[in-house]
């Protein structure tokens, strides 16, 4: 028997007040998957993971995570606490412990769980072990953030939800937060992140769903969306710039209309980056 899907979303609509966050959404992600949400500045994302994950309501749509559906589990209760248990969260506001040092907060966590982790397990995993002791509000950015995905992960999920989890980290930071993922994602757990970052998405994620203007604008392998990339090559030439499929027929034209050398021939493929641009839409 296959796995049922971690998460399977149909039609997820959201509204706050006038403005339209979430216009019909349609995600799955498969037991074991890495699913990247990637999207601009109000594309949704935070929504979607807040309705996900129980901490936000939605207006209509079927949502179901670890077969349960998140508006109706409640928060008390032995199904609420075991799906509270099967699920980790790491949202982008985090409640201020700043007193507190990284190894208690951790084990302050542990206790809300049935089968939680080792905490100086999971404080070596997020690379915080030379600050076990150091007080929260004393952390970088980047070390507070790591500190967030030890108390998603304290529980044990099988399900990690990551809203912009490397939003503010340097690029070293950023990698070895990278390492971490692919660790999870090795032992077995399903991850949901939300980036806006192209290359955290094609790094990490099975597969990726572009959220723009609250509605998906594409859901593919990070290998097709590069294959959709690779397929349109930009002509310019000094008169003209053309886009096609197969240059050599336009060079072709373009050389005999020139008696030979085409001025200023350049043939360029688009990267995956001008892809993307041009489905958020933010590219003539
Ligand atoms: N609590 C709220 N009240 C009113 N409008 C909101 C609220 N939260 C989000 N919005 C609006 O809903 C839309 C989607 O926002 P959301 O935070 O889900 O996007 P996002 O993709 O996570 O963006 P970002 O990358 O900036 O975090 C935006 O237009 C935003 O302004």
């Amino acid at each position: 028997m296959t796995e049922p899907a971690a998460v399977r979303v149909r039609d997820l609509r959201k509204r706050y007040g006038r403005r339209m966050a979430l216009a019909g959404v349609d995600l799955d992600v498969a037991a074991g998957e890495v699913v990247a949400l990637l999207g601009p500045n109000g594309a949704g994302k935070t929504t979607t993971v807040e309705i996900l994950t129980g901490h936000r309501r939605r207006d209509a749509g079927e949502v179901s995570v670890l077969g349960r559906d998140p508006g109706r589990v409640g928060r008390s209760g032995p199904a609420a606490r075991w799906w509270q248990s099967e699920i980790g969260v790491v949202l982008q506001e985090v409640a201020d412990l700043s007193e507190l040092t990284v190894a208690e907060t951790v084990r302050h966590f542990a206790r809300y769980y049935p089968r939680p982790r080792d905490p100086d397990e999971v404080i070596e995993l997020v690379g915080l072990a030379e600050r076990r002791r150091t007080r929260i509000r004393r952390l970088s950015g980047g070390q507070r953030r790591r500190l967030d995905v030890a108390v998603g992960l304290i529980g044990d999920p099988r399900l990690l939800f990551l809203d912009e989890p490397t939003t503010g980290f340097d690029p070293a930071a950023r990698r070895s937060f990278w390492a971490l993922v692919r660790t999870l994602a090795a032992g077995g757990t399903t991850i949901l992140l939300s980036t806006h970052y192209l290359d955290e998405a094609d790094a990490l994620a099975d597969r990726v769903v572009v959220l723009a203007g609250g509605r998906v604008v594409a859901d593919a392998p990070p290998t097709a969306l590069a294959d959709r990339a690779g397929r349109r090559v930009t002509v310019r030439w000094a008169y003209g710039e053309r886009r096609v499929e197969d240059p050599v027929p336009l060079i072709a034209e373009l050389a005999s209309r020139h008696g030979g050398a085409v001025p200023g021939l350049t043939v360029t493929r688009p990267s995956l980056e001008d892809v993307y641009l041009e489905l958020i839409g933010e590219k003539a």
